[in-house]
C-alpha cells in the first residue's frame, strides 16, 4: 500500500519545559507527526518549507532507501536542501518492521525541532519473536533555550562558543525547565517545580497509561543533540527485545542507555501496587550532567493522569560511570533465529580517528585529521554525474597513524586537522569492517567523549568493543562472528574503539557520522559510497545546488 502525507515546515512558538521559544514544527506539531505504515509500504512525504528563509531536509532515520537514495535526506550528501517555498516529495519503501525514526538533516534542525517517529509494522499474518497485549511509544531528546541559529553560531566563532550543557530533558516533546537546583534524588521539591504541570498544559508531562496486569511494547527512540540518556521506568523490569528495529536475545534491565540515534522496543508488565503512578526518566551520561531529570508519568488506570508519584525522580548510575555502559553494550547480542550473522572475513578494514582539533582558531572533530565540511553540490549528484571538484580528489586515509595515544590530549602534530570532503569508495558488494577509534579531547586531560556512530542506508553487525588503540592483528581475532548485533547507531565509548562490518550492497552515498548534531556540525563525518555504475537516475528536485545547476 502507499501511505501518504501532506506536510507543511515552519517555525511556531511553543514551550516544550514550560519556556517560550521558536520550535521546528510540522503542520504545527511538535514533535512532528508519527509515520504508521506496513512493511513493504510505500511512504510518500509532500514537504511544503514555509520556513522563511532557511532550506530543510528530512533524513528516515534507519530506512535503507534501496533504490532511492536520492531520498535519503542528508542536505548536500543525497539532496539540496528544500528552498523555503519549494515543494518536495520523498518517496521511500519501508521493507523492515521496527522501531524507526525521522528528523531533519540540515545544520542543526533537528535540535530545533523537527523530528518524529516512524513506526512500520508487521504485516498481517506475521509475528514477532515475543508477544505483549499494547505498545506505547516516546522519543527522548535534549532542549536549549538558545536558538538553534545561536548554537550554530557560537559553533562558528572566534573564540569558539559551545552549545553547552541542554536546559531540559524531554520525553515525547515534553520536559521541565526551572528545577536546575533540584538534585537527582531530591525528595521535596519547589511546588509546580519537579512537574511543570500546574496550569499551562501545554508543558504537562507525557503520559503513558496502562492497564493493571498488561504486558507493554515500550517503543524507545533519542534523537537527542548532545546527550546520551538513561531510561528508567520506576519499580518496573524492562525486558529488551529489538534494538535498532532488530532481533536481540532478550535481556532484563532496570535501566537502559540510549544514545543518539538508537531505538530499543522493551517488554514491561504493569505489576506494581495500582494505587499508584509511576515515573518514566531519563538522566543524563558520559557528561558531567547540568539538566534536570526529564519525568513523564506512567499512569496506572483508573488513577488519574495528574496523581504525581510521592517518590523522588529515578536515579541513572553516575554519569562518569563507564564501566556500566561497556557491561550493558556488551549484553545485547542478536536473536539468531531471526537475525543474519555476518560474514566471517572482511575485504577491507577502515581505521577512524576521531580527534577534536584545532582550525583557524576554531574548534572542530576530525576523522583522520579531515574535519567534513559540505560542499555545495551534493555528493550523490557528484558521482552520478562525475562533476568535479566536490569530493576530494585524494582517497581518505584509509587508517590513522601508528603510535597514537589514545589517552592525551593531541600532541602539538595532530592539534590542527583540515577541511576536507572524504568519500570512501567502496567496490559493489564488498564486506567493510571500519574500526571507529576514539581518542582524548584536545585540551582537557583525562577527557574522552562517548560519540554515537550512525550509517545511513545500512544495518552493521557490532563486531565487538575494547579499550586503548585497536590493534589489527590481536583485536580482529576477538570478534563475535557468531550473534553480534545489527543495528545503524553504536556508540564507541571514551579512549575506546568500535568495530562495525557492513556489506556494500546498497547503490548510493551514505553518510557515516557522529548523531552529537553539534560534533557533526564540527565536521565529525564522512561519506561512504557503493555501486556507483549502478547509481539511479536522480530526479530533478533533489538538484538546483551547486554545480547540479547545470543539469536542468
Ligand atoms: O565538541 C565539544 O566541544 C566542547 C568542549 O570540548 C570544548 O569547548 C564539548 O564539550 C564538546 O563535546
Amino acid at each position: 500500500a502507499v501511505v501518504s502525507y501532506d506536510w507543511n515546515v515552519d517555525y511556531m512558538n511553543a514551550a516544550p519545559d514550560c519556556v517560550q521559544k521558536l520550535v521546528l514544527a510540522v503542520n504545527g506539531q511538535f514533535p512532528s507527526p508519527t509515520i504508521r505504515a506496513v512493511e513493504g509500504d510505500t511512504v510518500v512525504v509532500q514537504v511544503t518549507n514555509h520556513i522563511p528563509t532557511e532550506g530543510v531536509s528530512f533524513h528516515w532515520h534507519g530506512i535503507h532507501q534501496r533504490g532511492t537514495p536520492y531520498y535519503d535526506g542528508a542536505a548536500y550528501v543525497s539532496q539540496c536542501p528544500i528552498n523555503p517555498g519549494e515543494t518536495f516529495t520523498y518517496r521511500f519503501k519501508v521493507d523492515k518492521a521496527g522501531t524507526y525514526f525521522y528528523h531533519g538533516h540540515f545544520g542543526l534542525q533537528r535540535s530545533g525541532g523537527i523530528y518524529g517517529s516512524l513506526i512500520v509494522d508487521l504485516p498481517a499474518g506475521k509475528k514477532e519473536p515475543f508477544s505483549y497485549d499494547a505498545e506505547l511509544s516516546i522519543i527522548l531528546n535534549d532542549w536549549w533555550h538558545k536558538s538553534v541559529y545561536e548554537q550554530e553560531l557560537g559553533l562558528n566563532s572566534v573564540p569558539f562558543k559551545f552549545v553547552g550543557e541542554p536546559q531540559s530533558l524531554l520525553i515525547e516533546g515534553r520536559g521541565r525547565y526551572n528545577c536546575s537546583l533540584l538534585p537527582q534524588n531530591a525528595t521535596t521539591a519547589p511546588p509546580g517545580c519537579l512537574v511543570c504541570n500546574s496550569t499551562d498544559p501545554r508543558c504537562a508531562p507525557h503520559v503513558l497509561p496502562v492497564t493493571p496486569g498488561k504486558t507493554y511494547r515500550l517503543r524507545i527512540a533519542s534523537v537527542a543533540s548532545l546527550s546520551s540518556l538513561n531510561f528508567i521506568l520506576e519499580g518496573h523490569k524492562m525486558t529488551v527485545v529489538q534494538a535498532d528495529a532488530r532481533n536481540v536475545q532478550p535481556f532484563v534491565v532496570d535501566n537502559l542507555d540510549v544514545y543518539s540515534g538508537q531505538s530499543y522496543d522493551v517488554l514491561f508488565t504493569a505489576n506494581q501496587d495500582a494505587s499508584k503512578n509511576y515515573w518514566a526518566s531519563i538522566n543524563v551520561r558520559g557528561r558531567k550532567p547540568a539538566t534536570p531529570t526529564g519525568l513523564a508519568i506512567l499512569q496506572y488506570l483508573p488513577n488519574p493522569a495528574n496523581l504525581l508519584p510521592t517518590t523522588a525522580a529515578p536515579v541513572s548510575p553516575v554519569w562518569n560511570d563507564t564501566a556500566t555502559s561497556v557491561a550493558l553494550a556488551k549484553k545485547i547480542y542478536a536473536n539468531v533465529d531471526c537475525e543474519a550473522s555476518p560474514p566471517k572475513k572482511s575485504h577491507r578494514t577502515v581505521v577512524i580517528l576521531g580527534t577534536q582539533n584545532n582550525i583557524e582558531g576554531r574548534i572542530k572533530w576530525a576523522l583522520n585529521n579531515i574535519s567534513y565540511v559540505h560542499n555545495p553540490t551534493p555528493v550523490l549528484a557528484a558521482l552520478k554525474y562525475k562533476i568535479r571538484g566536490v569530493i576530494d580528489a585524494a582517497p581518505p586515509p584509509n587508517s590513522p597513524v601508528k603510535n597514537y595515544d589514545v589517552y592525551s590530549p593531541p600532541s602539538a602534530a595532530f592539534r590542527n586537522a583540515s577541511y576536507g570532503s572524504p568519500v570512501y569508495i567502496f567496490k559493489k558488494d564488498i564486506v567493510v569492517d571500519v574500526i571507529v577509534q576514539n581518542a582524548n579531547t584536545l585540551s582537557t586531560p583525562n577527557n574522552s567523549e562517548i560519540h554515537p556512530w550512525h550509517l545511513h542506508g545500512h544495518d552493521f553487525w557490532v563486531m565487538g568493543y575494547g579499550d586503548g588503540l585497536f590493534d589489527l592483528k590481536k583485536d580482529v581475532a576477538s570478534f563475535n562472528l557468531v550473534d553480534p548485533p545489527l543495528r545503524n547507531t553504536v556508540a564507541v565509548f571514551p579512549n575506546g574503539w568500535v568495530a562495525i562490518r557492513f556489506v556494500a550492497d546498497n547503490p548510493g552515498v551514505w553518510p557515516f557520522h557522529c548523531h552529537v548534531e553539534p560534533h557533526f556540525y564540527m565536521g565529525m563525518g564522512t561519506v561512504f559510497a557503493e555501486g556507483i555504475h549502478k547509481l539511479p537516475s536522480l530526479p530533478k528536485e533533489t538538484l538546483g545546488c551547486g554545480l547540479t545547476k547545470r543539469r536542468l
